[in-house]
């Protein structure tokens, strides 16, 4: 895809995020990554329901914005991903209210907060990490995200929300959908005896379905 379609991507789906009510206010950025390194991300306080494809600010591979309007004030997190996935080329980061939630919990193993409840989450999320609290936009949020991103596709912010990302936007969207419904689910089992996945069906699903 060109820039002018990929500007238009980010248009379509921030309003598909927005409708679907897996972003609100002016809460989330979305990127895509272009051939020559830099990335396109969603202006800072815009609304993912409300973008014009003019609009989204281009960022070169250090952080300099070249165009458009002001960034995201987590475009340095968006590029350690990046850095540290080269085959990504999308990034989604919302505030979507169950994974917010389980953000917000207290979890014996920071590096593993969600039980294993579908082979479709263990398809398109994985094992999932928290990443410790530091105010958004914090520079410290990114060196913290970079430090897990080469072995996660999607990480969790304590006390903020997830990022996910996909080698398209397409497919960065369709996995965060699926985050935003397994944290539902989880909820929804709440204290019940769980029958989770076996590590013999997970390995068997990274093997059948890796990346
Ligand atoms: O939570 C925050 O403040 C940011 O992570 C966010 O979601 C929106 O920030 P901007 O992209 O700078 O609007
Ligand atoms: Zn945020």
């Amino acid at each position: 895809m060109n820039e002018d379609e990929l500007r238009a991507d980010i248009v379509k789906y921030g309003a598909l995020l927005y409708g679907r009510g897996l972003a609100h206010g002016s809460a989330g950025n979305l990127s895509v990554r272009l051939d020559d390194g830099t990335i396109l991300v969603t202006p800072t306080n815009s609304s993912l329901g409300f973008l014009t494809a003019e609009q989204i600010s281009k960022v070169s591979i250090d952080g300099t914005h070249i165009a458009g309007d002001p960034p995201s004030k987590e475009a340095f997190f968006h590029l350690a991903v990046y850095e540290e996935r080269p085959a990504a080329k999308a990034i989604v980061h919302l505030h979507s209210t169950h994974a917010v939630a389980v953000s917000c919990l207290c979890h014996a193993d920071s590096f593993d907060v969600l039980p294993p409840l579908t082979a479709y989450q263990i398809m398109r999320i994985g094992r999932l990490p928290l990443v410790p609290y530091y105010r958004p936009g914090d520079r410290k949020l990114a060196e913290a995200v970079r430090g897990l991103a080469g072995e996660h596709k999607a990480m969790l912010l304590a006390n903020h929300g997830p990022i996910v990302s996909g080698s398209s936007l397409q497919k960065a969207v369709h996995a965060y959908e699926e985050l935003e419904e397994t944290a539902k689910l989880f909820f929804l089992v709440g204290d019940r005896p769980l029958s989770r996945l076996t590590c013999e069906a997970i390995a068997d699903l990274n093997a059948t379905f890796p990346g």
